[in-house]
């Protein structure tokens, strides 16, 4: 049973897609209830408000997924839960509009006094020369950040007459061109700019990209906008520029510490407030929880999850395409990690064939993680896979080979400590299956799958009948048995597959005939 906790306020209706989930359980509870028991919990779902740190994620050990109804993960500490193979996932436009109609509805706001007068109004005056305002018409708009939010905005600026300048280090001029607006430096849109609004995610790079040097260059007057995450301008500075008049009005959506308490901007008359709610409509709240309750859904069938912030996307068909490479892949890794018996500091992987049409990074993190299987305690898969090879030391490679073997497609991996060497290949055969068709050295031909024993032995007459002798006098069924040589009396091997494991004594029994060289279980 899957238990999956939601921990903030997440529209219900939107969570619906969850309840055809089997095997699910929905708890709605803070992570702090003394009733959620943290440790049993499989996903958890988030707004803002939940701070998903590396502390908590340390007491949820069967976390597999976070999921963010909303765009901004900066609650969510993501390298922490990538290195425990967590993936995390937002709804990266559910509330794109909502958030961008709310900026506009905080700028016309801004320009027009709104709130002062009405609450001027409310308090039973009437001021018609106390808020005149200014008009957006012929403005000239800086927008920080052209993602989802800032080009929706760009496209309501247009039409109510305003000119739009950009900065945006990652648009490309042909987009600009798309959009219709002016690409610029952050100087010059500092310098050139009436009204400014940021709409970046909060990094390193963002926090403070506006801050005192950068307030310095803007005009007289300016108008600032900051409905993207608190921080992004700096409040002490933006507080100082507030206060020697430089600054004509400030709207505020979002504060670096939320709520803001007794903020210094608070006092101010033309600095006009929201409680976070960019994405607070009944429409935003619907897209978003269903966008997230349908990936956490797709995740717990098995199938790919198309917004992940710590993995890349597969959509649907490339799924389809990659899935029985992707099982192989793994299986290789972890036919490797059995059959090396040293240190591994470097995995190398080639592609041939018609596997090579495909995004083979997928299947060589899908063979990192069989590799990884049983070799350390950290659940390892696509997430972890590249971080926890790195952190231990083993270079991974990825080539492309035109020889498939004479098969359709083929991945060889080679796994090489101090002392040895080890190449394992594998093919997918269209109605047949998966197959290894290599195993160090030598062709062989056995599907990766169950109890198998993998045995090095000397090609001489009746090694194969005196081990299929001492099994059966045990009692052991031997399913398959597969062997392949070099050439005739020289070096060989053998793979069998048995119904359940070999015991200690059991193997130890074959050991003792003369031909054998070694023997290995390799359990998938
Ligand atoms: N107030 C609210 O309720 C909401 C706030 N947000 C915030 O708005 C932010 C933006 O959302 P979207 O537009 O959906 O994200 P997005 O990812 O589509 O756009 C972000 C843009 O910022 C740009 N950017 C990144 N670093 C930059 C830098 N150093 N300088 C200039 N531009 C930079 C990126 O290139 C990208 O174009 C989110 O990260 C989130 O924090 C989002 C939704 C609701
Ligand atoms: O959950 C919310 O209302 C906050 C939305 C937000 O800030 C985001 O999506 O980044």
């Amino acid at each position: 049973m899957y238990q999956i906790l939601v921990a903030d306020a997440i529209n219900a209706e939107g969570l619906e897609p969850l309840l055809g989930l089997e095997e699910a359980e929905i708890i709605e509870k803070k992570t702090d209830d003394p009733e959620v028991r943290l440790e049993d919990i499989d996903a958890l779902l988030v707004r803002s408000a939940t701070k998903v740190t590396e502390a908590l994620l340390n007491q949820m050990p069967r976390l597999k997924i976070i999921a963010r109804a909303g765009v901004g993960v900066d609650n969510i500490d993501v390298p922490a839960a990538t290195k425990k193979g967590i993936i995390v996932i937002n709804a990266p436009d559910g509330n794109t509009i909502s958030t961008a109609e709310h900026t506009f509805a905080m700028m016309a706001s801004l320009m027009r006094n709104i709130p002062q007068a009405h609450s001027s109004v409310k308090n039973l005056e009437w001021k018609r020369n106390a808020f005149i305002g200014t008009e957006l018409y012929g403005k000239r708009l800086g927008i920080v950040g052209m993602g989802r939010i800032g080009s929706e905005i760009a496209k309501r600026a247009k039409v109510f007459g305003m000119n739009v300048n950009v900065f945006d280090p990652f648009l490309t001029k042909e987009r600009a061109a798309k959009l219709g607006v002016e690409s610029s430096t952050l100087d010059e849109l500092l310098g050139g700019a009436d009204i400014i609004t940021v709409h970046t995610p909060l990094t390193p790079e963002t926090k403070g990209i506006i801050n005192e040097e950068a307030l310095k260059k803007t005009k007289k007057g300016i108008y600032l906008l900051n409905c993207a995450r608190g921080g992004i301008i700096d409040e002490q500075d933006l507080a100082k520029y507030v206060a020697n008049g430089h600054v004509g009005g400030v709207a505020l959506d979002v504060f670096e510490a939320e709520p803001p308490g007794e903020h210094p901007l608070l006092k101010y008359d033309n600095v006009i407030v929201t409680p976070h709610l960019g994405a607070s409509t009944k429409e935003a709240q619907l897209n978003v929880a269903t966008q997230v309750a349908k990936e956490v859904r797709s995740f717990f069938e098995g199938k790919p999850v198309s917004s992940s912030i710590n993995l890349p996307a597969i959509s649907n068909d490339v799924y389809e395409k990659i899935q029985p490479f992707y099982q192989i892949s793994k299986q290789i890794g972890h036919i490797l990690s059995q059959c090396v018996k040293e240190g591994v500091h470097e995995l190398s992987v080639t592609y041939s064939g018609s596997v090579t049409d495909l995004e083979t990074t997928y299947l060589t993190k899908a063979m990192l993680s069989g590799f990884f299987k049983n070799r350390i305690d950290v659940n390892v898969n696509e997430v972890n896979a590249l971080l926890t090879a790195k952190e231990r030391g083993i270079t991974v490679g990825e080539k492309i080979s035109t020889d498939a073997f004479g098969y359709d497609n083929c991945i060889a991996v080679t796994a090489k400590g101090e002392e040895s060497a080890f190449t394992v290949r594998g093919t997918f055969i269209d109605h047949y299956g998966p197959r290894i068709v290599y195993l160090n050295g030598f062709n062989i031909d056995f599907l990766p799958e169950g109890n198998l024993l993998y045995i090095q032995h000397m090609d001489r007459p009746g090694v194969i009948g005196h081990v299929g002798q001492i099994l059966g006098d045990q009692g052991i069924n031997i399913a398959t048995m597969q062997v392949g040589r070099k050439k005739a009396g020289g070096e060989a091997i053998m793979v069998l597959a048995f119904d359940k494991p070999l015991s200690e004594a059991e193997l130890t029994s074959l050991e003792k005939l003369d031909e054998i060289v070694s023997i290995n279980p390799i359990i998938l």
